[in-house]
């Protein structure tokens, strides 16, 4: 998706709050805004979202778009479950997989008991689960989240932490404001200011090694010159190369939520490349098992992605 010289001002002659602004925004990127209280940040949010128009400028080639608004319409006539299957199915999901999936995901955010309650009943916190889920149900190639981990509790933001980096190493596009300037430490993200109507990039330390990274040590196939493959997802640290008995032997190292995508992008690669090794490394929680016996991971017995709806519009 792009924006060219884009702009917005409310009413005729107001303030611009926004202004000649050009953003590429890549399939498989990870975007953080930020700014000021009223610097503009919803307000681009909503033009990416597509919920609101520029004033100026043009926005071209926007995928399948969610929009998880900082204030979310609790007054439909619909239960948690109705209203999120209802969605599915507006984001062309069969009725079978929209319930399915709307079950599952108020089970991720551990929802699952207020399946047939009310929107308008829901407390702030569940609601705001709901807001999420319907953002994610139908793995949306652009994913604008505007604070949708503020009322959260501690579980369903790690969730939604998965879930982003998830869509993100899948290649759907995110766009994100939090106020926690420590949301996604350590996945891969480019951040963006908003101030004085411009957009501009923000020089930001490297992603911080704090979080669980995965070590994956990959075989390349046989026959001369096998070249990783370019544009591996969550960008990952290539930390060595060696050859062993005649084969390329490479491990790689990459934030947690990337491994799945990584070995799924290792394991198709034409020719494919064999995985010998994934180990958890790093990070506060280093699994005790991880340096003593890294995990044989052969192809067939790839872990599944965290389990999301299946079938894409
Ligand atoms: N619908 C609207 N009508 C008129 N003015 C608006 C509207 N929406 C936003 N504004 C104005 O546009 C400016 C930017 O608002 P916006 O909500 O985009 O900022 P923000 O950076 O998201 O703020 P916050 O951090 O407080 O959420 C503010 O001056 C706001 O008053």
């Amino acid at each position: 998706m792009r924006l060219r010289g884009v702009g917005r001002r409310y009413g005729l002659g107001g303030p611009w709050v926004l202004r000649g602004v050009d953003l590429d925004v890549p399939p498989g990127s990870l975007t953080r805004v930020q700014g000021h209280n009223g610097s503009g940040k919803s307000t681009l949010l909503r033009l990416l979202a597509g919920i609101d128009a520029p004033s100026a400028g043009r926005i071209t080639g926007r995928p399948r778009t969610a929009y998880v608004p900082e204030r979310f319409p609790a007054e439909l006539p619909f239960s948690a479950l109705g209203y999120l299957t209802h969605l599915g199915r507006i984001h062309g999901l069969s009725r079978a997989m929209a319930a399915r999936g709307a079950g599952e995901w108020l089970e991720r955010f551990g929802a699952d008991g207020y399946a047939a309650t009310p929107l308008a009943e829901l407390s702030k916190g569940t609601s705001q689960k709901v807001a999420v889920a319907q953002a994610l149900l139908a793995a949306p190639g652009l994913l604008v989240l505007d604070e949708a981990w503020t009322g959260l509790d501690q579980a369903a933001r790690g969730v939604l932490d998965t879930a982003v980096t998830e869509r993100a190493a899948d290649g759907g596009a995110v766009v994100f404001v939090d106020h926690d300037p420590r949301r996604l430490a350590g996945v891969p993200a480019r951040v963006l200011r908003v101030a004085d109507t411009r957009l501009e990039p923000v020089d930001h330390a490297p992603a911080s090694p704090a979080g669980p990274r995965v070590r994956v040590e990959a075989e390349a196939p046989p026959g001369a010159g096998a070249a990783l493959p370019t544009d591996l997802p969550g960008a990952p640290v290539h930390d060595s190369d060696t050859v062993a008995t005649g084969r390329r032997v490479v491990r790689l190292s990459v934030a947690a939520p990337y491994s799945d995508a990584l070995l799924r992008a290792l394991l198709t690669a034409r020719p494919p490349w064999h995985i010998r090794a994934v180990t958890t490394i790093g990070g506060p929680q280093e699994r005790a098992e991880a340096p003593q016996a890294p995990r044989e991971q052969p192809a067939e017995g790839l872990p599944r992605p965290v389990e999301g709806p299946e079938g894409k519009a």
